[in-house]
């Protein structure tokens, strides 16, 4: 199959600059950011001039660098490593020592930096990727402001990515937003979120606003509840220490599913630009209902695995992982049921649910349209019919599914639900890629409707307080618990069972 239009506009190339990053020996760098630039590199997406800094707070030379992301290339890409451009890629590369805990290492940053651009010719672009530890963000960012690297001059562009996790509550969301806002304006700030980068995330928005027969139901009148899955297989594995202090809610809901949520709740923007865009978005997640933490207990649902089998592999009890603690009440599963206050949703509930350790990995937001009104088949009781549902997957496969009534062939009307499918896969044969692809490229042409802005990312953080707290007072009262392997927490599905609605089944 193939699409109605093949012949799309070529994509613009990025202006030269100097792509600058810091953490460039971390697994990030590794696994995603080189990979990617290696796809844009092969996509001849790349600026023509251009080069790479990788900063590493000890010393480690250019060549030693190039090896290594080398290695890091051959592990991590998602396509098979041709030589000619690897290497066209590495030779861009070379590496420079700086610590924000020695002030004075950035001064000769600059200086080196600045040599490097001259003899680049990159014009003074330049963008900083913090691919470090949260930490390390804000005192970055300090030194390159200290230092003058920051500073827009009219001709040259200065931008800031930075990666998530961004703040781990409101209170520090906001400090981390004003100690950046100190240094750059909002425009040069990229924040991160890989779902964003996601195809069928994306294609959210051209579903609703591309199409004219989705949006005249998106409403209240005939939408029965959204419901928003993030469900995975993987346990908690290395990361104990990490997700111990975080959580299933603070690793995914602020961040991953309320971007799966805004772009679905958001009011159709006047304009495709960074500032319309990201304005409906941020509007519609402080339209979240703000709940008391009582409201909060009622409202949702946590869980921790116990060990058991996923797929093949026996995962041990959460609290038996490395780094975890043996008493933790840290939720592995989290599920919560939100409303929007606003005339498109007055009455809709936005069910979310998130966990590591099921029975299958499966990302997906479903769209469950109200039942017919009125049953005139007298042999399909209203109860029985097939319910009315428009699933976007995004994880495992990337589809669009609608699911419906139909006649069965016969004589006599009998009805049976049916799935219509529209597979990515079927139409577009895209090279295998990372997802940071086009957040990358997007970072370098300047345009930063795919990246969180400062009120989105503090909405995202207020919404979920009052579960943040109120779960941190319960403690280990309320935590359910669930085997590695199964559909999570049982009272995951009393949480819907009481309004009368059930979570869609894999199908
Ligand atoms: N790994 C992943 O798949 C993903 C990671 N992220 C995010 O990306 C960021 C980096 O993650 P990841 O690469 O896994 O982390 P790592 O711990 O692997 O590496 C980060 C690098 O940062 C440098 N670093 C560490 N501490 C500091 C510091 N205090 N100041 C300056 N530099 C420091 C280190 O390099 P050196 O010692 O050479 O200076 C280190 O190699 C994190 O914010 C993470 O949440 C987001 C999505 C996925
Ligand atoms: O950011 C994170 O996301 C991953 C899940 O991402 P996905 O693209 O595989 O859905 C999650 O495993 C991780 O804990 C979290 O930090």
């Amino acid at each position: 199959m193939t699409p109605l239009h093949p012949h799309q506009p070529p994509h613009q190339k990025p202006d030269a600059c100097a792509f600058v990053i810091f953490g460039v020996t971390g697994d990030l760098t590794h696994r995603l950011v080189l990979p990617s630039l290696y796809n844009l590199a092969a996509g001849n997406l790349l600026p023509d001039r251009f080069c790479i800094v990788g900063i590493a707070r000890k010393g480690m030379s250019s060549e030693q660098l190039r090896v290594n992301l080398m290695e890091g290339l051959r592990k991590y890409a998602t396509r098979p490593v041709e030589d000619e451009i690897a290497q066209r890629l590495l030779q861009c590369v070379t590496a420079i020592e700086a610590d924000p805990k020695e002030p004075d290492s950035f001064d000769q940053l600059k200086e080196r930096l600045e040599k490097l651009e001259a003899a680049r010719e990159t014009h003074g672009n330049r963008l900083f990727y913090l691919a470090t530890p949260p930490a390390a963000f804000a005192p970055i960012a300090q030194q390159l402001g200290r230092v003058g690297l920051l500073k827009e001059d009219g001709k040259a562009w200065r931008r800031l990515v930075v990666e998530k996790p961004f703040g781990t509550d409101l209170a520090s969301a906001k400090k981390l937003n004003d100690q950046l806002l100190e240094l750059v304006t909002e425009h040069q700030i990229y924040r991160i979120d890989h779902y964003l980068g996601k195809e069928t995330v994306q294609n959210i928005l051209v579903l609703r606003f591309a199409n004219g027969m989705f949006e005249p139901i998106w409403n209240r009148h005939h939408i029965d509840h959204v419901q928003i899955t993030v469900e995975e297989k993987l346990g908690v594995g290395t990361r104990g220490s990490f997700y111990d202090a975080t959580g299933a809610l603070r690793d995914m809901v602020p961040n991953h599913l309320f971007q799966l949520l805004s772009l679905v709740a958001m009011e159709p923007p006047a304009r495709f630009d960074a500032h319309t865009v990201r304005s409906e978005k941020a509007e519609v997640l402080s339209a979240i209902q703000p709940l008391s933490e009582q409201e909060a207990l009622l409202n949702s649902v946590r869980g921790q695995y116990k060990a058991g089998l996923v797929g093949d592999t026996e995962l041990p009890d959460y609290r038996n992982t490395k780094d975890v603690s043996a008493d933790s009440a840290t939720e592995t599963y989290a599920a919560l049921k939100l409303t929007i206050d606003n005339w498109r949703w007055a009455g809709v509930p936005f069910y979310l649910r998130t966990g590591k350790a099921l029975g299958a990995k499966r990302t997906e937001v479903a769209i469950k349209f109200r039942q017919a009104p009125f049953a005139m088949f007298s042999c399909t009781p209203i109860d029985t019919l097939a319910e009315n549902y428009l699933v976007i997957g995004i994880e495992p496969t990337q589809s669009i599914t609608l699911q419906f009534n139909t006649k069965i062939p016969g004589p006599t009307i009998r009805t049976d639900g049916v799935q219509m499918k529209f597979n990515y896969k079927d139409y577009f044969q895209a090279e295998p890629a990372t997802g940071y692809e086009t957040l990358i490229y997007d970072c370098m042409i300047g345009d930063n409707i795919l990246f969180q802005r400062a009120d989105s990312v503090e909405a995202g953080w207020k919404a979920v307080e009052p579960f943040i707290e109120a779960w941190k007072k319960a403690g280990r009262d309320g935590l359910h618990t669930y085997e590695a392997g199964s559909e999570g927490p049982k009272a995951a599905a009393d949480l819907l069972a009481r309004d009368g609605r059930s979570w869609r089944k894999l199908a």
